[in-house]
């Protein structure tokens, strides 16, 4: 029998939801989206099976109905779905970046033995829209479940079989200490980088100079500030309280970092840094697509059209390239040409491919 998944919001993480749940056996894929460029954009990319404009009509339909909104867009649709008439075992959940609020709307579906089951998919990118979606988004990543304590097992085992296909680590957390510890690791770094950014800002008026100085650092600690705006005031409005106490632990921080400063001991000051080194060289490895990417340096030699050639003999076998850039040449990276693949099975292909065709030396970090 068809299952029916019905995603509301299609944008990166909707749509990339929708594009695993397609390679879900027997699975139809329908969609929606408030803005019409992106019900279009949908359909031509074949985000989903089907595109739909009557929200109350396909969640009648559906098994399985999951939120790509932002989360107080999702709330909204929560509210409106409690009155309509679903399939009796119908499986709600959403991808939303913060799941107190969202479990405490769950309570009112609950009540009318609705199954919702919270849902955050801890990878993504600052990009945001149908067009930034990819099938892999969510490979390797943790995608955090917060059902209810008593939840009914089948339901979540239902669940989890669908979301198997987007390839991520599925695990159980609490709504509350979800809300905690994604506050410390994604939600608060977001207000930093923000506010780095703004400190930019208001420099450059008596230092214009100073932004064509942004140089790696700057633009690898603030990438995340080019993140979709509304979507984070959305998290910032419902992580509220939980912000609230990471802003108070890093005013104290910053008042320890002074002291340290103000204490001018060469040994604390390189201890500050030392410690955080440590901490950071241990961070574990889990991440989605975006960051997730095979690279292959390649030692070229400097005469015009030699990414050309490369990038030719590479489409001649059909192997896909994610991204392409030339480095400066490093003391511990000799090749210049740094070519990225998806998958190392691609690295691998295009490796042989280069070996049958020049004498390009290679190398991988
Ligand atoms: N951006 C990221 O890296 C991650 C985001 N999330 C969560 O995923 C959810 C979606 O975020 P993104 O895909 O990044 O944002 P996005 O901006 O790419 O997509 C959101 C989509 O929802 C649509 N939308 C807005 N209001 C709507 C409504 N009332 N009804 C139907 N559609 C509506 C928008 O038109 C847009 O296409 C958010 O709840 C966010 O907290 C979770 C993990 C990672
Ligand atoms: O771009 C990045 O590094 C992110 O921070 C992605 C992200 C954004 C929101 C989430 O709830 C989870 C992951």
């Amino acid at each position: 029998m068809t299952r029916n998944v019905f995603v509301i919001g299609l944008g990166l993480i909707g749509g990339s939801i929708a594009l695993s749940c397609q390679k879900a056996p027997e699975t139809k894929v329908f969609g929606y989206d408030v803005q019409e460029k992106t019900r279009e954009l949908a359909a031509a990319l074949n985000i989903v099976h089907e595109v739909v404009e009557d929200v109350e009509q396909a969640a009648s339909m559906a098994d399985v109905i999951i939120f790509g909104t932002p989360v107080n867009a999702t709330l909204y649709w929560m509210d409106e779905l409690k009155n309509w008439k679903l399939k009796p075992n119908v499986i709600i959940t959403d991808t939303g970046s913060t799941k107190s609020l969202i479990m405490k709307k769950a309570v009112e579906l609950r009540e009318k033995g609705i199954t919702f089951i919270g849902g955050h998919p801890m990878a993504g990118s600052h990009k945001s829209g149908v067009s930034a979606a990819k099938q892999y988004l969510f490979e390797n990543a943790y995608y955090i479940l917060t059902p209810f304590d008593d939840e009914d097992g089948n339901q979540i085992i239902k669940l989890e079989q669908l979301l198997k296909f987007t390839l991520a680590k599925i695990v159980k957390v609490d709504a509350r200490e979800h809300d905690h510890m994604t506050a410390v690791v994604s939600h608060f770094p977001h207000i930093v980088a923000a506010s780095l950014v703004h400190q930019l800002n208001f420099e450059k008026e008596k230092y214009p100079m100073t932004s064509l100085l942004a140089a790696g650092g700057f633009r690898d600690i603030t990438r995340i500030a080019s993140s979709n705006p509304s979507i984070w005031r959305d998290i910032t409005l419902q992580n509220r309280n939980e912000l609230i106490h990471q802003l108070d632990a890093w005013q104290n921080e910053m008042n320890r970092v002074k002291s340290i400063l103000l204490s001018n001991d060469d040994q604390s000051i390189e201890q500050y840094f030392e410690v955080a080194k440590n901490v950071r060289d241990q961070l574990p490895i889990t991440t989605g697509v975006f960051y997730t990417t095979y690279d292959l340096y390649i030692d070229i030699p400097d005469y015009p059209g030699i990414i050309s050639q490369v990038t030719g003999y590479l489409a001649e076998e059909r192997i896909s390239i994610t991204n392409i850039r030339v480095i400066e040449a490093r003391e511990d990276i000799f090749g210049i040409l740094v070519i990225s693949f998806q998958t190392n099975d691609d690295r691998e292909k295009a490796m042989n491919c280069l070996e049958k065709r020049t004498k390009f030396e290679m190398y991988i970090s």
